[in-house]
């Protein structure tokens, strides 16, 4: 198929439209008939200001390239959303699509956010979104016909450093269009959130710029053309894509764990015993892994639950709780009280939080545990924060445990819903949510750490029917939460996020029929929030518990994360490419689970380098003669060694070890990505190197070709993939075959599945162990690798940023830049091969990581049959970087 999708007819409406994606849209749109109404306020990053120029330079634009019509409008999206779409009825009758694109940024740490901060980011990605839907929603409606696509952003799903606003207002975004996306279906009214990466003034302050330049804006338009073509059946579905890039992601349940739901066995005890179930994604007996837009069949899930015998306690006891001081928000009645009751019982003392009445509860929980056990506190969480949690100082003098519970439901249609009932909402949950964690983080950080959990909903995870306020709320909960667990990883302060399923006054209204009377008990969930808030659950998981998101109730509980489709990429994309390839770009087989905005973003950056180098290595390698001074430089050599640096020296030649440089342009006819889970780019690092040389000397200049297929896949125990690439590397012109490459890359955090293991033999050298003697070495030298080292050496052809961008450095764990694997090996194989004479076969296994400016010393003893063990050791670092490596010399004689 090859037609254009036209928008002939139709008339879209993009928000921040004057420079960056809106500008992008814009243009597209109109190149393909639509009339735009190009909305920009005109305003600074930050928000301030006010210029209508932005936006009539893209009418006279649009107008003087393909002389259509179209609006300029300078409302903003907070005060006058329904005017921006008055504009569009007045200049061009109808409103086909909104382009929720306008945004603003606020960042700071969080420890130092102002509510102005928090709130102006809300206020324009959340309210403008919600209001100028709204105003749109009654055309949508009468007309059958509707496209709306919301702009998320990675530190919505994943959550980033320094951006809890804009993480809570991009997600809240997500639970807004999936209940928007449910309520519009019957009425033709599409609704689908995108999550780019593109280079805009939000991200040009932080981005790398070599990263940058891959993300242009005209790479996302084609995906929001396609989301609003009249053919276009997708909705409430997740797109995340960048650079050419274009991948679906949804949300992913665990089949998680049932447990007899009875109050006298379902304990923090019983749930710490079967953790590693609640958080495996392997189908069970009793339910299976899904990719749900609902939430659980928690009927089927509690009839099942209630079969089940008492359930064992494990060994471990909690004991961790004792003499805490624990918050919990909204505990009159209901969930909270359950809560705060569950805490007491383990030797918690509890502050009872309500607007109504916390006393009765409070005194019930003092009858139960003792005078000391709880406290009522009656201030209104949405504007008293600082007060509740100095309830908890003055009668306790710490805090240790904040539980945000407190809630309402204001159930309406979209239609029907008023701007009241999405407010108030919004500061019951999200706003208040915020102010008690901004509240309680000094304290924290000076008690030097703490716990918070966070209430989500199911219908803030998927959506829900009537709920667009809720959802959104709930949602945009996730995304703050989401940044508060990184935020404060450092400080030991756990964040984590339940969405518990329990019978209580707020969600009444909510239950089926079916349901009502069920016993969803609270006590069924309470257990879950305890044991988030201990000690033994981080110690009994080895790394600290945070930042998860958890649905719980029933008897069942159970981890929900992101799962992101393989996905295509093209370099000239198109919407007519998307539609072409949609089946395959939401092709889930080959899926991987993102966990944060680097993750995620390096992947996505790995793909279409990939994509782009794997078009150029069906290219040739061709190299030159001032190649081969290059790689000889990149080695260290210098103008001292003529025969390395000057073409014209009669003994001009190239150092043995370029027989590694080749392979590393066809390196991506191995698509590692397919092999294993979870591959990383960033989290790659170069194992072990073997090749062997059929031509020497090398010839300093030719046109070569490289064939590279997998010869092992293996898993490292879930810690860690290894793939092994095997690679024959030919003369062009000749066919002869120059060099033969085995590379072992080591894949940190990857993951390779039984199915797609493979073992395939190997090169007998490559394999064959060479210890390190314990005796005096025959040779031993000493080298200063040069601060500029990996500057010079990335110039034959591995462009890693690993190895000359700090910022890609440390999103990879490194402190700084590290030195390529093959460099080191270059640099060793220099001194070898000036000591020994010509080699044929090479191996090395990288142990640990060298970074440029380091001193290595090469240690070397002769073996029989011309074989020489070697090994570098990194003086500096005090370890060995080169490990269980030797040489064959050629025939077998050495130098010695
Ligand atoms: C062609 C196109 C692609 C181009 C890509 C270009 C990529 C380059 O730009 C990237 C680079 O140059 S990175 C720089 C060079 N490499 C390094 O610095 C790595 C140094 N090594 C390490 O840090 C650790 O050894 C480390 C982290 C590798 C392993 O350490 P540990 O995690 O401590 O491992 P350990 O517990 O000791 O062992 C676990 C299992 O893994 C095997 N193993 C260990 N080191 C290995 C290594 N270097 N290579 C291969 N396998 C290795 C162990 O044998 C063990 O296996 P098993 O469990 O089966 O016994």
């Amino acid at each position: 198929m090859t037609e254009d999708l036209s928008f002939k007819n139709r008339v879209v409406v993009i928000t921040g439209a004057g420079g960056g994606l809106g500008r992008v849209y814009a243009l597209e749109f109109a190149k393909r008939g639509a009339n735009v109404v190009v909305n920009d306020l005109g305003g600074s990053l930050g928000g301030q200001g006010h210029n209508a120029r932005a936006a009539d330079v893209v009418v006279a634009e649009i107008k003087d390239r393909f002389k259509i019509e179209a609006a300029a409008n300078y409302d903003s999206v907070t005060d006058n959303a329904a005017g921006i779409v008055q504009t569009a009825i007045d200049r061009f009758g109808r409103v086909d699509v909104i382009i929720n694109n306008a945004g603003i940024l606020r960042d700071s740490s969080f420890a130092k956010m102002q509510d102005a901060a928090f709130e102006s980011v809300v206020d324009v990605h959340l309210n403008g979104a919600y209001k100028l839907s709204k105003a749109a929603w009654p055309y949508f409606r009468r007309q059958n016909f509707g496209r709306v696509v919301n702009t998320c952003s990675p530190a919505g799903l994943y959550g980033n450093f320094g951006q809890a606003n804009y993480s809570a207002a991009k997600m809240g975004l997500v639970g807004f269009s999936e209940t928007l996306a449910k309520e519009g279906y019957k009425n033709n009214i599409n609704v689908n959130c995108i999550v780019p990466l593109a280079r805009s003034r939000m991200t040009e302050s932080i981005i790398p710029p070599h990263i940058l330049k891959n993300l242009a804006p005209e790479k996302i338009a084609p995906m929001v053309l396609y989301l609003c073509h009249e053919s276009t059946k997708v909705t409430n579905s997740i797109f995340e894509l960048a650079a050419g890039f274009y991948s679906q992601i949804r949300w992913e349940r665990s089949s998680g764990q049932i447990f007899n739901p009875s109050p006298e066995s379902f304990t923090a005890e019983a749930i710490l015993d079967k953790w590693s179930s609640i958080v495996d994604y392997t189908d069970k007996p009793f339910n299976k892994v899904s990719h749900p837009i609902q939430l659980s069949d928690y009927n089927a899930l509690i009839a099942k639950a209630r079969q089940l015998p008492a359930n064992s306690q494990g060994s471990g006891r909690i004991e961790s709780l004792k003499g805490k001081v624990v918050i919990v928000t909204g505990a009159g009645a209901g969930l909270g009280k359950s809560h705060a009751l569950s805490f007491a019982k383990y030797g918690a003392k509890v502050v009872i939080n309500d607007i109504r009445d916390p006393y009765t509860a409070a005194t019930e929980i003092q009858k139960l545990y003792g005078e000391d056990s709880a406290v009522a506190d009656k201030h209104d969480v949405v504007t008293q924060a600082q007060e509740i949690i100095e309830t908890a100082i003055k009668h306790y003098g710490k805090v240790d445990v904040l539980i945000n519970n407190a809630g309402i439901l204001r159930d309406r249609s979209f239609v029907k819903m008023t701007d009241e009932e999405w407010l108030i909402v919004l500061k019951v949950h999200l706003y208040s949510t915020y102010g008690l964690c901004n509240a309680v983080w000094p304290v924290f950080l000076k008690q030097g750490g703490g716990y918070i959990i966070n209430t989500t909903s199911t219908s803030g995870i998927y959506g829900n029917f009537g709920q667009a306020n809720y959802a959104a709320a709930k949602a945009a909960i996730l995304g703050l939460s989401k940044t508060l667990a990184l935020e404060g990883l450092k400080a030991n302060i756990k964040v984590n996020i339940v969405a518990p399923h329990a019978e209580t006054a707020m969600t009444k209204t909510i239950f089926s029929e079916k349901e009502l009377g069920s016993h969803f008990d609270p006590s069924q969930v309470s257990p879950f929030f305890v044991l988030l808030a201990t000690d033994e659950l981080s110690k009994k998981v080895g790394k600290p518990v945070t930042g998860q998101l958890f649905e719980v109730g029933g008897g069942w509980c159970g981890q929900t994360r992101w799962q992101r489709s393989k996905g295509v990429v093209s370099l000239q994309p198109s919407p007519e490419f998307l539609r072409d390839n949609w089946k395959n770009l939401v092709d889930f087989r080959q899926s991987t689970h993102p966990t944060s905005t680097q993750d995620s973003s390096m992947s996505i950056l790995q793909s279409v380098t990939q994509a782009t180098e794997s078009a150029a290595s069906k290219a040739l390698f061709k190299y030159s003669e001032r190649d081969v001074i290059l790689y000889n430089l990149g080695l260290g050599c210098t103008s001292q060694e003529l025969k390395y640096c000057y073409e014209n020296d009669p003994n001009f030649q190239v150092l043995p070890t370029f027989g590694v440089i080749p392979f590393m342009s066809s390196g991506n006819s191995i698509k590692m990505d397919s092999l294993v889970e979870n591959f990383n780019y960033a989290f790659l690092l170069h194992g072990e190197q073997y090749f062997k040389l059929n031509k020497f000397p090398i010839p300093t200049k030719g046109k070569l070709k490289t064939i590279g297929k997998p010869i092992q896949v293996l898993d490292k125990g879930g810690k860690a993939a290894v793939i092994i690439g095997g690679y024959q590397t030919i003369n062009a012109e000749t066919n002869e075959t120059l060099f033969y490459n085995e590379a072992t890359f080591f894949i940190r955090g990857a993951h390779a599945p039984k199915a797609k293991q493979i073992k395939n033999a190997r090169a007998k050298f490559a394999v064959q162990p060479f210890k390190a003697p314990e005796t005096k070495p025959d040779f031993e030298i000493e080298i200063t690798t040069d601060i500029n080292q990996a500057a010079i050496y990335r110039l034959s052809g591995d462009f890693n940023p690993l190895h000359i961008d700090p910022t890609v450095a440390k999103m990879s764990k490194f402190p700084r830049p590290i030195l390529h694997g093959l460099c080191t090996l270059g640099v060793t194989g220099k001194v070898l091969y000036e000591k020994f004479g010509q080699f044929d076969e090479f191996k090395v296994r990288f142990t640990n990581v060298v970074y440029p400016g380091d001193r290595l010393k090469v240690k070397a003893w002769k073996q029989p049959n011309g074989v020489v063990i070697f090994q570098t050791f990194d003086l500096d670092k005090n370890y060995v970087v080169l490990d269980n490596a030797a040489l064959k010399l050629v025939g077998g004689k050495a130098n010695l």
